[in-house]
């Protein structure tokens, strides 16, 4: 059965044919066992080059004698084959588990959404909306309205939230598949049809007898029942209960008996059980021994670097085949000289610039979901690109006048552009000029590619494929690959493609040299206990280097805040800093020593600051995912780190969907009274303004967070419990429009104005 597709509506702005990815079907992703056989491909992988030969191989390692040798997994086409399944399938242990796993599934995609005020921050108001205001007010920077976040939090949900009428419509209207009711699981297998690239999809009874089969073709839009597509996001359970409520006494109970001295944190972590062995990221193929260009060569040995990371030697032979990939590699292991490098060499051998060409080629498209990661990414290709003056990169981000950035598109070469996808749509959109360059794009680079994936930026990069020419080379890469992603990235790469997957089978996404804790306590504790750990840690390592990851921009200014009011060495970056600030403080933090950088989720993917110490994380992280990716930030190029978890006891439930990463619980630290005291003390310096704003920002992410938003009465006594731990009797009244957004009126226990 094919299924008949409805043509896009067309309003008033014309807009390119828009490349549709199917949406991520929890059902597929849990079914996937039984269609991989029939689907999965691995195809001889033999390396171009001998410097490779010896070193890897299409199996898994196993170590040998000298136990160094670094696996990674390597197959065609967009279907997992069994070993990978098996890493997936580690989240999900039992059928039980199952459940929870696909209810982080269905949340995970809007979590993200929600928490990570990256690029998509400045540009929302662009991209869930037609008004420009809240995006240009952003840009420039300027902290405008107490009532914005809660504004933004509707913004990003706004495609799959139920709360807000407008999105179910919304989400059915990308919706792929099957009606519903007829949907038994399915597999997906992607091909070329007459009319461009598409799925085949195979309905299976419960026996995995294939039945139903039909086609998802990426070049058309449909529209479907909207009881489909809220079947994929409700979430059946996970409720906070009343007796989690009952357990924060328990827990205040536990809380005091656990409590070691202040110091014992420290020495916990100070234990020396980190295994060394398995984390080298380092291969033993030089760059040499590639076939790179001269100038190149003279470029990367100018930086540095000698011989490749794993993941770049393993990347390498397959790009410079020409193939599409996929690659999944830890964080801090050179995924950025992985991509950049092969793309450079494709400019290399592309025909020099006419000079009079009005509008030169753009040939290599670099996307990434934040501005500082674009600055980051635009600055490692500049370094390669040493010996070759002629090749030029751009960097095209929100935050930035976009007059400035048609300017220096127009005036300097730019055959390599480095962007956001909010920004990089507008150029799509309003720069003259621009669409036709983008035509000549060979390569396209998804960098962290399961966020560019995920729901809150896939509208926009729909938009930028559909403004590329089909025929190109696509890379994808990212430190988590989670099996939706799998499902749905072949819409973006070739059937053929190669997943790349340098993680050793059996081995957690994070480093081994990265130790890995968590700290349970009620949230009237953790502004003490966060700056007990900080001063222990401070007075452990006098150099140390530590980020602390807030759930949001306005509860980060109040964290900032604080510890700064305990004359802590605080630096702070999320979405409510203009971006001069944003990048002077980044610049200033990564050349630093004995400094605190306070952030949102700004920061938690791919920005490369050396030698980080630590890594915090205070309340539920948005993901598995984003914990991963936060956690990165510490333990990079091999180096030895630590993180710790932050958590209330109704967010415990966190650990289970991270069980497979190692974190072990932490003695709990002392908090003596004159600590305590000097705690509140700083909270009571802090101007109500910061405290409303962050209560109610508060309040709109845990609202998102289906197992504790779900149950809106214990949200509320959550939501005030916080309140109380920031030294308020009352709770912040919050703007009923603010409230009706978060479908919270008429909750008692909240104010309103
Ligand atoms: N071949 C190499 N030899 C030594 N250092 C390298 C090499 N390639 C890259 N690096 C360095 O490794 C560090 C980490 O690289 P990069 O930021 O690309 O990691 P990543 O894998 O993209 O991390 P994340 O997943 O956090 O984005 C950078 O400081 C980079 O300069």
């Amino acid at each position: 059965m094919s299924i008949k597709f409805l043509p896009p509506l067309r309003l008033l702005n014309p807009s390119p044919p828009v490349t549709r990815f199917p949406l991520m079907n929890v059902g597929l992703s849990i079914n996937t066992r039984r269609s991989i056989p029939i689907f999965s491909r691995v195809l001889p992988f033999k390396f171009k080059y001998p410097g490779y030969a010896s070193q890897f191989s299409t199996r898994s390692f196993r170590p040998g004698p000298t136990g160094s040798r670094p696996e990674f997994s390597r197959r065609t086409g967009s279907k997992p084959e069994r070993g990978e399944v098996r890493t997936s399938k580690s989240l999900v242990e039992d059928e039980a588990e199952i459940s929870d796993w696909v209810s982080d599934l269905r949340t995970s995609s809007f979590r993200g959404r929600l928490t990570s005020e990256d690029e998509s921050d400045s540009d929302m108001g662009r991209r869930y909306g037609s008004k420009r205001g809240p995006a240009r007010d952003r840009d420039s920077g300027s902290n405008r309205g107490g009532a914005r976040e809660g504004f933004s939090t509707k913004r990003r949900r706004e495609s799959d939230s139920d709360e807000f009428g407008e999105p179910a419509r919304r989400r059915t209207e990308s919706t792929f598949g099957p009606p519903r009711k007829n949907r038994g699981t399915m597999g997906l297998q992607n091909e070329k049809s007459g009319r461009g690239e598409r799925d085949l999809w195979i309905k299976r009874d419960d026996k995995g007898v294939k039945g139903e089969r039909g086609f998802i073709d990426h070049d058309d839009e449909v529209v479907r029942g909207e009881g489909e597509r809220k079947g994929l996001m409700r979430n059946p359970g996970g409720l906070v209960t009343g007796e989690d409520s009952d357990d924060d006494d328990d827990d205040n109970g536990v809380f005091e008996k656990n409590a070691l001295s202040s110091t014992g944190l420290k020495k916990e972590l100070d234990r020396p059980s980190l295994s060394s062995s398995s984390d080298s990221f380092m291969s033993e193929t030089r760059f040499d021994q590639c076939s790179i260009s001269p100038l190149s060569l003279k470029g990367i040995k100018d930086a540095g670097y000698e011989k490749m990371t794993v993941v770049q030697a393993a990347t390498l032979p397959a790009i410079v085949k020409g193939k599409d990939v996929l690659a999944k590699a830890k964080t801090g292991t050179g995924k950025t000289v992985a991509f950049l490098l092969p793309s450079i060499e494709v400019v290399v051998k592309s025909p020099p610039l006419d000079r009079d060409q009005k509008r030169p080629p753009i040939i290599v498209l670099v996307i990434c979901p934040t501005r500082e990661l674009a600055t980051q990414a635009a600055t490692e290709a500049n370094t390669l690109l040493k010996y070759h003056p002629s090749i030029g990169v751009q960097v095209v981000i929100g935050g930035v006048r976009i007059a400035s950035e048609q300017r220096n598109l127009q005036a300097n070469p730019c055959q390599i552009l480095v962007a956001t996808p909010g920004r990089l749509k507008d150029h799509i959109e309003n720069t003259p000029g621009f669409a036709t360059r983008l035509m000549g794009v060979k390569v396209l680079v998804l960098d962290e590619a399961d966020r560019l994936l995920d729901m809150g930026f896939r509208k926009d990069i729909e938009k930028i494929i559909a403004a590329i020419p089909k025929q190109r080379q696509t890379l994808m890469f990212s430190a988590t690959v989670p099996e939706e992603v799998r499902q749905i990235c072949h819409a973006a790469l070739k059937r053929d493609h190669e997943f790349i997957n340098t993680v050793e089978e059996g081995t957690e996404d994070t480093h081994s040299k990265v130790r890995q804790m968590h700290v349970i306590a009620p949230l009237d504790k953790q502004f003490p206990l966060l700056y007990v750990i900080l001063k222990d840690h401070i007075a452990d390592d006098p150099d140390y280097k530590v980020i602390v990851f807030c759930t949001t921009a306005r509860v980060t200014g109040l964290v900032a805040g604080l510890l700064g009011e305990l004359n802590l060495n605080i630096r702070e970056i999320h979405s409510r800093k203009g971006q001069a600030y944003r990048t002077r403080v980044s610049d200033e933090f990564r050349k630093s020593r004995g400094i605190i950088l306070v952030t949102s989720d700004v920061s938690a993917r791919g920005v490369d600051y050396p030698d980080v110490t630590l890594v915090i994380q205070v309340g539920l992280p948005a993901s598995r995912e984003q914990y991963i990716h936060r956690l990165g930030r510490t333990g990079r190029k091999g180096k030895e780190g630590e993180g710790i978890l932050l958590l209330a006891p109704w967010e415990e439930f966190f650990l289970s969907t991270a069980r497979d990463l190692p974190i072990t619980e932490a003695p709990m630290p002392s908090i003596d009274p004159d600590t305590k005291k000097k705690v509140e003390r700083a909270l009571s310096q802090l101007d109500m303004n910061s405290k409303q704003t962050a209560y109610q920002a508060w309040l709109g992410y845990y609202n998102s967070q289906k197992k504790v938003g779900n149950d809106k009465y214990r949200l509320v006594e959550l939501a005030n419990e916080f309140s109380r731990s920031m030294g308020l009797d009352t709770p912040p009244a919050i703007p009923k429009l603010v409230l009706g957004k978060m479908g919270l009126r008429n909750i008692p226990g909240l104010r309103s104005k």
